[in-house]
């Protein structure tokens, strides 16, 4: 199927928009009428951009509050509709679209539209156009594509078909397999949208929060596949309405929806999507985490290593890079004064440059990164360094895809000198339970996409979270044996802690590693007598968790002491410690889950309270 953009889903001027849905490799764009008022460029200008761009033009659109008027009204309306078929033969636009009309005005009798739909049919015919009528999921009288079905049937003109939009029909739970009524040489486009499921009205649901297929909760792949089955093979277009992405770059955002498209191909086809799209990446975990920072600022960082029992193991045997360990959590710093690490410093602060994603097969990862349009980051390493494919991530920082067959960077790359035994905590350390990456709100559901698109991994129900300055969304993504995972937080605009983390780092990053422990009393008692810097927690959380549940005083007294932060859900239960972060950076935590796979937003509200003591005075 043809790959089809709305202009209105991307940011920008007009020549912006195109120019970003080119390079995106769309081959067709509706244009959508805001956006050609809006332009100084002449429809002339327009069309030729279109055309040297190597675009078509799916469709103009849209004609509004078009059906069923009488008298000077009607007429006025086909007066309407004429001029915008001159304005479509200029644009090169072949199709019409007609969403149902909000006219006070309009009649809904289904004899008064096919009437007025044949007119149009033979006005539009004579021109070499055509016209597909979409139903608005609040259309006045029409508001079901089942309807719209019904009128192009008994219009059975051949310049009038209908417009199926995902949003619409899903959002109306309108059951899928009513699509295979629809004659598919009738369907003159398939617009796609998918959306979250929220309870509000459509127009404003419609309007305001819609998102790429697979970024939401509507069953998209399952629409596709039904009319790609009945034989519909005309374009699938995107029209996404969603205020995030009118506030986002227009390349980030027209990429993302190619690659959503891709995604929906390979899901109802795999065999004949895209034979250059291996597999989703099997991935394993967090191989490591890279720290860029010069000798000045790595001093506090091995500081509050050494203080949470992690040992410098290893010093690399070529660069100014340590290789610091507990139990299975590897931290690298690296110290470079060229390279990579040393421009990503230079932009971001001390921070992290890179991370390591343990996977079964490097190679095919990043060609299916490189197929989706991520950004490969060329290395070529000589010995003892070891090859590691890299792709671009969340604020530009690495993932290096490490060989989960290949030898240890540790050993090959590492020398481990003067290493100090492992701290006793060591024991019960497994690896790292996730990561969370700071960002921007608008960019929050692109980097959603760019891990699910890449790895065998899934989202979790989106969470907001209270923080004492606003509020942030929460994502997790898991791989499903939940080795792998990532906590997506979306800051909006603001003074909450992930939006002074981003201002503080120059753009998105990792503001938080959570290791998993397996004796969290263990680790109050180590990190007190190693002095770690933890996160204080309210006495008032302990005295309302005392509330909540049943928990043996002396139990609790522990966890009070310790600052430690528990949650039950269902059978489960979780116990978290938290540290101070690293000049206003990242921070760490310590989490021992017992059946709980959760990320407790009580325990989350309860930190970010906590840490908000530490933000700079308000201004007034
Ligand atoms: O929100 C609207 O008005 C609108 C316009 C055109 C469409 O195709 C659509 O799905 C919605
Ligand atoms: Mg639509």
């Amino acid at each position: 199927m043809l790959h089809s953009i709305a202009t209105v889903s991307v940011s920008g001027s007009l020549t912006e928009k195109l120019t970003a849905i080119a390079e995106a490799g769309f081959a067709g764009v509706e244009i959508f009428e805001a956006d050609l008022i809006g332009s100084p460029e002449t429809p002339e200008t327009i069309a030729r951009m279109i055309r040297d761009l190597g675009l078509v033009c799916t469709a103009w659109q849209p004609f509004r509050d078009f059906e069923g008027l009488t008298g000077a009204l009607r007429a006025r309306t086909f007066d309407r509709a004429e001029r915008k078929f001159d304005l479509m033969q200029t644009l090169g636009a072949r199709d019409m679209l007609v969403c149902s009309s909000l006219h006070p005005e309009a009649s809904g009798d289904p004899a008064r539209i096919v009437d007025d739909f044949r007119e149009l049919g033979e006005r539009a015919g004579a021109r070499g156009l055509r016209v597909g009528y979409e139903a608005l999921a609040w259309g006045r009288h029409i508001n079901d594509h089942r309807q719209v079905w019904d009128i192009v049937q008994a219009v059975d003109h051949p310049a009038i078909g209908i417009i199926l939009d995902t949003f619409h029909s899903l959002s109306r739970d309108i059951p899928i397999d009513s699509l295979e009524a629809i004659d598919p040489a009738k369907i003159v486009l398939v617009q796609v949208a998918d959306a979250p499921r929220l309870q509000m009205d459509h127009l404003s649901w419609s309007r305001h929060h819609r998102c790429m297929p697979g970024q939401g909760e509507f069953a998209i792949n399952a629409y596709v596949e039904t009319l790609a089955r009945r034989g519909y093979d005309g374009p699938l277009s995107l029209e996404i309405f969603n205020d995030d992405f009118r506030a986002w770059s227009a390349r980030q955002i027209a990429r993302d929806g190619r690659r959503s498209l891709v995604l929906v191909e390979e899901a109802i086809a795999p065999k004949t999507a895209s034979p250059a799209l291996p597999p989703r990446a099997a991935a394993s975990g967090p191989a490591f985490v890279e720290f860029a920072m010069t000798e000045a600022e790595a001093e506090p960082m091995r500081a509050m290593l050494a203080s949470l029992g992690f040992i410098r193991a290893g010093l690399h045997r070529t660069l100014a890079v340590e290789h610091w360990r507990l139990g299975q959590v590897h931290i690298v710093i690296n110290r470079e004064q060229t390279g990579f690490a040393a421009s990503y410093r230079l932009l971001h602060g001390p921070s992290v440059c890179a991370i390591g994603v343990t996977v079964d097969d490097p190679a095919a990862a990043l060609a299916r990164a490189e197929a989706l349009g991520m950004e490969v980051f060329p290395t070529t390493v000589a010995p003892p360094r070891l090859p590691m494919p890299a792709i671009r991530g969340v604020g530009a920082a690495l993932i290096h895809l490490v060989d989960a067959r290949g030898p240890s960077p540790w050993t090959v790359e590492f020398e481990a000198k003067d290493a100090p035994e492992p701290d006793p905590l060591d024991a019960h350390i497994a690896g790292i339970d996730h990561l969370s990456q700071s960002m921007q709100h608008e960019e929050f559901l692109s980097w959603q996409l760019f891990y699910c698109a890449l790895f065998q991994i899934d989202r979790t129900r989106m969470a907001e979270v209270v923080d004492p300055l606003g509020l942030v969304a929460n994502q997790a993504v898991e791989a499903p044996d939940r080795g792998l995972r990532f906590m997506l937080i979306g800051a909006h605009a603001g003074q909450t802690l992930a939006s002074r983390f981003i201002h503080r780092s120059f753009g998105a990053g990792v503001q938080h590693i959570a290791i998993a422990t397996d004796d969290i009393f263990a680790v109050a008692e180590r990190l007190a007598a190693l002095g770690a810097p933890i996160l204080e927690i309210s006495a008032n959380y302990h005295d309302d968790l005392a509330a909540r549940f049943d928990i043996a005083p002396e139990v609790l007294e522990r966890m009070r002491a310790g600052h430690i932060l528990y949650d039950r859900a269902d059978d489960g239960e979780v116990f978290q410690i938290y540290t101070r972060a690293l000049d206003k950076g990242v921070f760490f935590e310590f989490v021992q889950r017992r059946g709980y796979d959760g990320y407790s937003a009580a325990n989350t509200t309860a930190r970010l309270a906590a840490q908000s003591r530490f933000r700079p005075a308000l201004q007034d």
